[in-house]
């Protein structure tokens, strides 16, 4: 497969000038990024890599960086994380209150914020640094060790991120946070300001891709049994009320966040993230779903 030659049709097919959408605002640091940027990297399981555009620049992963927490409390709680947080698709925007009212403070998956939050707090209650203990493993799975937060945007959004708050605040109304609020937001937005590349994300991801084990060393991360769980969340809830049209259109497992990023995989061949900052109504990259829909086209290839 010439993945290159379909890359550049892909950039060639494709420019921010045909977007709607817009740039993440409520989060004012966002509102800074230049709508412009594109780009985009696959990493196969052959270990060679292909791409475009501004694929090595970084960007605020957002709500990708649910993906990694969740994988880290998965290896601490095993089978009791699932009393703490449901594995269905919400059919809400990510960051809903009101299903939490008549769900007894149950979030319906780890991908929208009241369950990130809920592992968020799983986190804080069981590492002694989770900061540290985040960074160290997104370090890991990426062999790069200048991977960092991004402080401006972690403080520019614990300046406007009330929602989260009233998220956590409710939730411990109901029972299902233990910790006080502020250690978990404050590790919420930290993970949320995480800055890496397209690049960096397509090197993270291979672990689901690969069966939980890292490609270059065959290290083993994560079991078979929990990678196909998480590959089948992020199929489900991957992207909020947007993860039916995500399956529709593109039919791989993948997550986005609001920074603009999206990452998807294909079991046993690849892992492909892009960036493009410009996001439809439900919060999701305009240009990065029609790049992926044109990939497993022009591919031939997708889950189904
Ligand atoms: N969908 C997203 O990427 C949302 C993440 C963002 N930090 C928030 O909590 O609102």
């Amino acid at each position: 497969m010439d993945y290159q030659k379909i890359l550049d049709q892909i950039h060639e097919e494709l420019t921010y000038k045909d977007a709607l959408g817009k740039v993440a605002s409520y989060i004012p640091e966002l509102a800074k990024v230049d709508p412009r940027k594109f780009g985009m990297h696959l990493y196969c399981d052959d270990a060679s890599h292909f791409s475009f555009g501004d694929s090595e620049e970084r960007f605020s992963i957002q709500s990708i960086s649910k993906v990694f927490t969740l994988t880290m409390a998965m290896q601490l709680l095993g089978e009791d994380l699932w009393e703490r947080v449901d594995v269905e698709p919400s059919g809400d925007p990510f960051n809903s209150l009101t299903q939490l009212e008549y769900e007894n403070g149950v979030p319906r998956n780890p991908f929208i914020n009241s369950g990130a939050l809920v592992i968020a707090d799983i986190l804080v209650s069981n590492l002694q640094d989770p900061k540290r203990e985040l960074l160290e493993f997104v370090r890991k799975l990426t062999g790069n060790n200048t991977i960092d937060y991004d402080l401006d945007v972690a403080n520019s959004e614990k300046s406007t991120g009330y929602r989260n708050y009233a998220l956590v605040n409710y939730m411990k109304a109901l029972g299902n946070i233990k910790n006080d609020v502020e250690p978990i937001v404050d590790f919420y937005f930290h993970q949320c300001s995480l800055a890496m590349s397209c690049k960096e994300l397509a090197q993270a991801f291979m672990l689901f891709a690969n069966r939980g084990k890292l490609l270059e060393t065959e290290e083993k991360i994560i079991s078979k049994t929990k990678t196909k769980r998480i590959n089948a969340l992020m199929q489900t809830c991957g992207f909020y009320d947007e993860a039916g049209e995500f399956s529709f259109e593109v039919g791989l497992p993948g997550k986005s966040g609001v920074g603009g990023g999206i990452v998807a995989i294909h079991p046993s061949k690849y892992s492909v993230a892009v960036w493009s900052p410009l996001l439809n109504k439900k919060g999701n990259s305009e240009l990065g779903m029609a790049a992926l829909e044109r990939l497993t086209t022009l591919t031939g290839f997708s889950i189904f």
